[in-house]
């Protein structure tokens, strides 16, 4: 187990705002991640709240823009952000910024030059929550996961996967089909390869078509959003649901875009929604 740097600690609303970062063995990095953790009595254990990040961000926009902490400090609620990939010199990249550093998609990749690096999925999977277990007064009986955008299908696909373990799912905004979006074909045929059988795995709908199921799921949609229609496609998670009798709550919100105004404004709902679940 590696230890922890800590980057930087605040007191916030009685609790405290960490940032900290780790070797770590999966992606062969530093990797970087934010920590919030509410004012409590010593030895009590509170439940975790995982926010995966969309496209382009560091643990940094959410703790910066999501306005969590006041709320995660009166429900009694830890955050942990990490970041979306690895970093750093030597880590292969992408001119664009849906591909690479900045868009790790949540996969393991298996192809060449991702492959070595690029293993989001065990990073947050297996890696980091023994690390949080280890370092921080968390209850990891009682997590649950959320996320916006690439993060939001990072969320699903991670929370479908692992139903024992998160016990509520939410996202906002997500990319709720990589097999039937520009970004999801960009990034899974990159990390991936070409036979698309591989990217059922990473792909909330057809998680749930293979038989995975959630008790339940919230969704925050922006019909404002930008990429709405052509990369994040909630109507295709409502049929998916639909079929599979997954009960899902899908919020359109009127005039609301891709950005973290949009974020800020529901974070509170998905606070709640996890606190009643946790
Ligand atoms: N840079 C891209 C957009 C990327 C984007 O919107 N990223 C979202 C997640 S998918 C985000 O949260 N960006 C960072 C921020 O708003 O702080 C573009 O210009 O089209």
């Amino acid at each position: 187990m590696s230890s922890l740097t800590t980057i930087s600690e605040n007191k916030a609303f009685g609790g405290v705002q960490g940032v900290y970062s780790h070797a770590s063995a999966e992606t062969k990095t530093d990797m970087t991640f934010a920590v919030f953790v509410p004012g409590r009595e010593d030895g009590v254990k509170l439940p975790v709240l995982w926010y995966l990040s969309g496209l382009t961000c560091t643990h940094a926009n959410v703790m910066d823009k999501g306005e969590y902490r006041r709320l995660a400090s009166e429900l009694g609620l830890i955050i942990v952000c990490p970041d979306t990939s690895p970093r750093g010199e030597g880590v292969p990249d992408d001119e664009a910024y849906d591909m690479g550093q900045g868009a790790g998609f949540y996969v393991n990749a298996t192809e060449e030059p991702w492959a070595a690096n690029f293993r989001m999925r065990s990073y947050i999977e297996q890696e980091l929550p023994a690390l949080i277990a280890q370092q921080f007064p968390a209850d990891m009986e009682r997590q649950g996961i959320f996320g916006h955008s690439m993060g939001g299908h990072g969320a699903l696909t991670i929370g479908l996967r692992n139903p024992d373990r998160f016990k509520s799912v939410s996202a906002f905004a997500p990319i709720v089909s990589s097999l039937n979006c520009p970004w999801g074909h960009k990034a899974l045929g990159g990390y991936l390869g070409t036979d698309q059988s591989t990217w059922r795995d990473y792909d909330a709908c057809a998680l749930i078509e293979d038989g995975a199921r959630v008790a339940n799921i919230l969704v925050d949609q922006g019909t404002a959003d930008q990429f709405l229609e052509e990369q994040l496609k909630p109507d295709l998670l409502v049929a998916a649901c639909e079929r599979a009798a997954i009960p899902l709550t899908l919020n359109m919100r009127e005039g609301y875009d891709h950005s973290y105004f949009t974020i800020s404004t529901f974070m509170d709902d998905h606070l709640r929604w996890h606190a009643e679940r946790l």
